[in-house]
């Protein structure tokens, strides 16, 4: 199976990042160096695989759903507090050619002034939706986490499930959200849901598009 199910046919799947022309040599030499603090994906891992057999992309048919009629990803297996669940593929650019419009647009490391906007191509990750406004969800079930892939030999946004052990954090805000989370991780057949960020709602909502706190919105 070369594409997932339920893809957009008009709309090309990526199977490793795509590097815009206006990425500098600067920039590439930051994205290929593994740092020594990130987690590492093997090769081997699942999460980086295309299509990721860990989720599906699925058509959100409950009209309560707030993004009811568009799509959303879910798990095809339990998934671990902790565990990585797919990477979140897409053109990754400078600020540059960032655009406003785009709702798929994600901050991979901003003091290097480098995101990734899965907007015109991508994988399954692009199908995430927000928690608000989803029936009995009342948070995020996974986060988004920088995550050297060892397959590309390259720094990529990943996708990683919450919950489970308290860790310790020098941020008091994510410490809280951690011990929140009911430690169970991701199950079989539930919606992966991240949070955009406050601040992805609040210039919807300025522009009037309707309705953060991870600040990973680039122009999403
Ligand atoms: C990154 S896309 C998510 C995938 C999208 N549902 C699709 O099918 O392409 C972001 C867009 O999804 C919709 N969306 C996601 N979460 C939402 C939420 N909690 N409330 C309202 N709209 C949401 C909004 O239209 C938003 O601009």
């Amino acid at each position: 199976m070369s594409k997932p199910k339920n893809w957009p046919i008009s709309l090309p799947y990526l199977k490793a990042p795509l590097h815009g022309k206006d990425i500098s040599p600067t920039q590439t030499q930051f994205l290929r160096t593994k740092p020594l603090h990130l987690p590492a994906a093997p090769a081997s891992s699942p999460a980086t695989e295309t299509p990721c057999p860990h989720v599906k992309i699925q058509a959100i048919q409950d009209p309560l759903h707030p993004a009811y009629g568009q799509h959303g990803l879910f798990a095809t297996r339990n998934i671990a507090p902790g565990g990585l669940i797919l990477v979140y593929l897409g053109r990754v650019h400078g600020q540059g050619t960032t655009s406003d419009e785009s709702d798929y647009d994600l901050w991979l490391d901003r003091e290097m002034d480098v995101a990734t906007d899965a907007a015109g191509e991508g994988n399954e990750a692009r199908f995430m939706n927000d928690y608000r406004g989803v029936g009995g969800v009342d948070r995020a079930n996974a986060q988004f986490g920088n995550v050297w892939c060892e397959r590309w030999g390259e720094v990529c946004v990943g996708v990683w499930a919450l919950g489970g052990a308290k860790k310790k954090s020098k941020n008091k805000k994510k410490e809280k959200d951690v011990k929140k989370n009911d430690g169970r991780g991701i199950q079989k057949g539930d919606e992966i849901l991240v949070s955009y960020g406050r601040g992805f709602w609040e210039d919807r909502r300025k522009s009037g598009h309707g309705g953060g706190d991870d600040g990973r919105a680039a122009a999403l």
